[in-house]
């Protein structure tokens, strides 16, 4: 369980990055978190990774407050940043210092993880391109079998195969143990695999909610003329006419589209939290 009370954080002197911020987050989720550019998600993952203090509040992880990083709570934490540091050295090489770090680190599913990416544990990382050595890191993160997995923007950079075995591995993965947190702009890449949904908007939590709580709530539709201009949270044109979202008041079945969710949020703050206060 990671537990959010009350947290304020800013940068130095500049103005709070959150303010008051409260958010649970409990194990055998895929926690989505979304957020426009300079929205806070990094400043949050690294909270609750503890390598950024709040300035009031605080960041319990597994009943750790993060910021103390206890070697008990490193073991089951592993944190990919959106801009990492790789050794010049080869990959086995890296496998061997880090991973006595953590106590369940298993070398058969980092060599499976590595061989879905083809990628060589001989390989040297200054000798492979961004992506590659993103994805030797995301099968190391993974092969740590950590109880706590924070990813941002995992996908970033990894082509279109890399993308569908990323979320294939991930979904191996989510046991009812484990928490994973994934911050992501590129949210075509991981619509089937996020769920719950956070989306970070000026310093506070606009959204918190499970997909079929959303599509309970709002439906995602192509119309070809928009009429319910009252009803309407969200329109943008499309191939055929324009796609819709709309509070659901029918209760149909349909399939969230985060993409649209995201903007209608964005467009119509007050009315979303409204929705699903
Ligand atoms: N090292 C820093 N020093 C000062 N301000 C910072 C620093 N890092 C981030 N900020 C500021 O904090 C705010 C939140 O940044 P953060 O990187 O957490 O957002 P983000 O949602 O991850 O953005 P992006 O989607 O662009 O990665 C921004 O206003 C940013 O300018």
């Amino acid at each position: 369980m990671i537990t959010i009370n009350n947290l304020s954080f800013n940068y130095g002197k500049r103005k709070p990055v959150f303010h008051h911020l409260n958010l649970k987050l409990s194990a055998g989720n895929v926690y989505g978190l979304l957020g426009k550019n300079g929205a806070g998600k990094s400043s949050l993952l690294r909270n609750m990774a503890g390598l950024l203090f709040p300035s009031e509040g605080t960041c319990t992880v597994n009943g750790y407050n993060a910021q103390e990083r206890l070697p008990s709570f490193l073991q089951e934490m592993y944190f990919l940043p959106e801009e990492f540091y790789t050794p010049p050295v080869k990959i086995k090489d890296f496998v061997k210092t880090y991973s006595p770090f953590y106590p369940n680190f298993s070398l058969k599913q980092f060599l499976e993880y590595l061989e879905e990416f083809q990628i060589s544990e001989n390989e040297k990382f200054t000798e492979l391109s961004l992506g590659q050595k993103k994805k030797a890191l995301i099968g190391f993160g993974l092969a740590t079998n950590t109880k706590v997995l924070i990813m941002d923007e995992p996908t970033n950079g990894l082509d279109i195969p890399s993308k569908s075995q990323f979320r294939k591995i991930i979904a191996s993965v989510a046991t009812d143990e484990r928490i994973i947190v994934i911050s992501t702009h590129q949210v075509r890449d991981l619509d089937s695999l996020i769920d719950p949904i956070i989306i970070l908007d000026g310093s506070e939590v606009l959204l918190h909610a499970t997909t079929e709580e959303i599509s309970e709530k709002l439906s995602f539709k192509t119309v070809s003329v928009v009429t319910d201009h009252e009803k309407v949270l969200y329109s943008e044109h499309s191939i055929r006419g324009f796609s819709v979202v709309m509070p659901n008041s029918g209760h149909e079945n349909n399939k969230v589209d985060l993409e649209l969710l995201f903007n209608a949020a964005l467009t119509n703050r007050q009315a979303i939290k409204d929705i699903f206060q």
